[in-house]
């Protein structure tokens, strides 16, 4: 027997919707999430939300359909699927050991320059087949699942030559069309370190003359589907030059530019995006007056990762700011081995004690505005009618406890487009 729909989610306590109609919100719009107490939500076939208001209300207007699915949330609380705007997952080989020696001292680029870090990640999975990565990626991407993450953007990077990137953003399309449970929109980050043996102008030369070409005839063959173009513009990486050349060579094949910048050092971040016109950069942390404003006026979202800054004891970017100046801000986890963090309920929680954003503007960070990042909003990171039913279902009836309880919020149940995906 057929049903009128395919899910209702009865009686939530709270359900955040966070915004109505608007793309992201910047400065104090992000402190004024919309809230519907004591809301059902009803879901159609496709996993689209169909309607949504207050239990009474919607108990009136369906009283005479059907639902394939109903979940009571009496005392539950209802948020978004969370959308991670920053991972490298795709990677074999762990680092567990350079963590011992940066909580004895080590530097991120003493690492780095004693070959380990990045290089380190490369030499590993360059090594590992497609398969094998393949099977490294799903229990990560299921470990996000179980933390309410129904969207991600992922990054290839530790590769470094045409046939190694390739490879992880294959990965990468593979999990997109077979792993239910969390989306992905990929980036290439070709530009990800200098490969051994070469200098920049030559790994400038030869991603924009190799590697881009290939991923634009993969990408027309359907192998491969990225969205965008990542560099890491930093002393020692890509400098300002390079990656501009870099990023402006693949928004000539239609990637968008989202970038790692200011992380470091100061490299003028915020101002290339400006130029460029670029969707987002990632870090921030040495961001200047100057490139705020730019990213501002852009606009440019800044895609904060507190992770970063809390592994490596780094100064943390300056959140209040930026939100005070208007700077779209999203957030990441920055999953990769050196900060491996699966977490967006523990990103949200160090972005509210490290980087002092309140709990709204952490949530919102960590939804529209961070589905807007890789250009998403349209159809995620609210609650919205026409947008998919990417949900988390909190056993608690403020939904605060999300960051409250950090490391092991109480997750009941996470929906990917209307169909439960995790529940306990
Ligand atoms: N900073 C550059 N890239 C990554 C780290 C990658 C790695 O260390 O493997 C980041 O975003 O933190
Ligand atoms: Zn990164």
């Amino acid at each position: 027997m057929g049903f009128d729909f395919k899910l209702k989610i009865s009686n939530a306590a709270q359900l955040v919707v966070i915004s109505k109609g608007k793309p992201f919100l910047i400065g104090k719009e992000m402190s004024n999430i919309e809230i519907i107490e004591n809301g059902t939500m009803i879901v159609d076939e496709q996993g689209i939300i169909f309607d949504i208001g207050t239990y009474w209300e919607m108990e009136d207007k369906y009283k005479d359909k059907t639902f394939e699915k109903v979940l009571d949330c009496t005392g539950k609380s209802v948020l978004p699927g969370f959308v991670d705007g920053h991972t490298h997952p795709v990677f074999s080989g762990d680092r567990v050991h350079e963590f011992a020696m940066k909580l004895a001292g080590a530097t991120y680029l003493d690492v780095h320059k004693a070959g380990g870090g990045i290089q380190f990640t490369i030499s590993h999975t360059k090594s590992s087949t497609e398969d094998e990565l393949y099977q490294l990626l799903i229990p990560r991407l299921n470990r996000m699942l179980k933390n309410g993450t129904t969207l991600i953007e992922a990054k290839s990077g530790y590769g470094l030559e045409t046939e190694t990137e390739m490879k992880m953003l294959k990965v990468l399309d593979r999990a997109s069309k077979q792993f239910q449970g969390v989306e992905i929109v990929s980036t290439y980050l070709g530009g990800h370190a200098i490969p051994k043996g070469m200098n920049a102008a030559e790994a400038t030369d030869d991603i924009i003359n190799k590697q881009l070409p290939e991923l634009k005839r993969l990408r027309d063959a359907g192998e491969i589907s990225p969205s965008n173009i990542d560099v890491f513009l930093e002393k020692g990486f890509f400098e300002y030059d390079d990656t501009k050349r870099i990023l402006q060579a693949g928004k000539d094949i239609g990637l968008e530019c989202n970038f790692h910048g200011d992380e470091l050092s100061y490299m003028k971040s915020g101002e290339l995006a400006g130029e460029l016109g670029c969707r987002a950069i990632s870090h921030l942390e040495k961001v200047s007056e100057e490139g705020m404003k730019a990213m501002a006026s852009t606009p440019t979202f800044a895609v904060l990762l507190p992770t970063t800054a809390y592994i490596l004891r780094l100064e943390c970017p300056p959140a209040r700011r930026m939100i005070e100046l208007g700077v779209p801000v999203a957030l990441g986890s920055d999953f990769n081995p050196n900060a491996h963090c699966l977490s967006m309920p523990f990103v949200m929680n160090l972005a509210c004690v490290l980087m002092k954003m309140n709990m709204n503007e952490s949530l919102v960070a960590a939804t529209l505005n961070a589905a807007a990042s890789i250009n998403k909003s349209s159809t995620h990171g609210s609650l919205e009618v026409g947008k998919f039913a990417d949900l988390v279902i909190l056993s608690a009836n403020k939904w605060e406890h999300i960051i409250y309880e950090m490391v092991d919020p109480p997750i009941s149940h996470v929906f990917k487009k209307g169909n439960l995906v995790f529940s306990q």
